[in-house]
């Protein structure tokens, strides 16, 4: 049971929107799709749901081709949100459920439940358009997933949500996980894909530059943060050999180093000068591998 991407290729005219992407996404599992503007996430995304021709390759989902449209356990959270604005909730979430096969109470019953989830019962008997934009995504994160698919694709879930809602949102989907939902989503955040993903395919124009579980791209990245706080002066470190990167905190410095062995030696060099408070060494951020892989100009 799994999603598998084999060297998928698109092509808008002479443009190349994804480059040769082959992937296996295992069920139950929460990968993340990471890339700058144009990337191709969304252009992937569309061609796993059978919304667009795929140029070269092939995709399936459990040994098939997929299809959104008739398909009933399949979830997709587009990144256009479109949602009928004159409709209430009510209306609107039992129209899409029952595209998806689903009775009216059906419906209402798991309405009821996220809306109380997501501490807005009230929202039930009002108009689309009478709510708040990062309200209506809530709405239509809930028309994605009301029919309980087994494979659910968010586009840029958590763009535009207060940091409350953030957390609503990410506490459901790991509970969907759990409960066995195969769940792809793509973010320019880096911090929501290390929070919620083993797995994780970083694209740049259209090709994966970094793909493969989030442990396993860390430890093969090498170079490890350091954070000091000390009592002294650190600035000796920015030219110590094989410091890569030295950025100057509040209450010391934090350090790229080329390897872990080296913290030995900063630390034997730092207990001489002074009173060191903190000394941590940390696997890289995902943001570090991002920019190293993707390059400086995305930030
Ligand atoms: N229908 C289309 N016709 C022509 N080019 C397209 C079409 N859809 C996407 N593209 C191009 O494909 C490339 C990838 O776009 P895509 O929307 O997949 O990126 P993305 O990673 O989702 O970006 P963003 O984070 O900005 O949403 C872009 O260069 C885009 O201009």
């Amino acid at each position: 049971m799994s999603l598998v991407l084999n060297h998928v290729t698109k092509k808008f005219g002479n443009d190349t929107a994804v480059n040769n992407l082959s992937l296996e996404i295992p069920d139950s599992e929460m990968f993340g799709f990471l890339g700058g503007n144009g990337a191709g996430k969304t252009t992937t995304f569309r061609m796993i749901l059978g919304l667009l021709d795929i140029t070269e390759g092939n995709i399936t989902w459990n040994g098939s081709k997929i299809n959104y449209r008739t398909s009933d356990v399949i979830g997709y959270l587009p990144e256009e949100r479109g949602l009928y604005p004159k409709l209430k909730v009510k209306d609107q979430l039992v129209y899409l459920g029952k595209l998806r096969g689903m009775t009216k109470s059906e419906v209402l019953t798991e309405l009821d439940q996220w809306l109380e989830r997501f501490k807005v019962p009230e929202y039930i008997d009002k108009k689309v358009e009478e709510l708040s934009k990062g309200n209506q995504q809530k709405i239509q994160f809930i028309s994605a997933v009301i029919h309980k698919p087994k494979l659910l694709i968010l586009d840029e879930p958590f763009s535009g949500l207060d940091p409350i809602n953030v957390e609503l949102l990410k506490d459901a989907v790991i509970d969907l996980k759990n409960q066995g939902t195969s769940i792809v989503f793509s973010s320019h955040r880096m911090e929501h894909v290390e929070e919620l993903c083993e797995h994780l395919c970083i694209l740049h124009k259209g090709s994966p530059v970094v793909q493969g579980s989030l442990r396993e791209i860390k430890q093969s990245f090498g170079k490890k943060n350091l954070i000091i706080h000390a009592d002294m002066p650190l600035e000796f470190l920015k030219d110590y050999s094989g410091v890569l990167k030295y950025k100057k905190l509040a209450e010391g410095c934090e350090l790229q180093i080329e390897n872990e062995d080296l913290s030995q030696k900063i630390f034997s060099a730092l207990q001489n000068k002074g009173f060191v408070r903190k000394f941590n060494l940390e696997e890289p951020s995902l943001n570090d591998i991002f920019i190293e892989k993707v390059g400086a100009a995305y930030e």
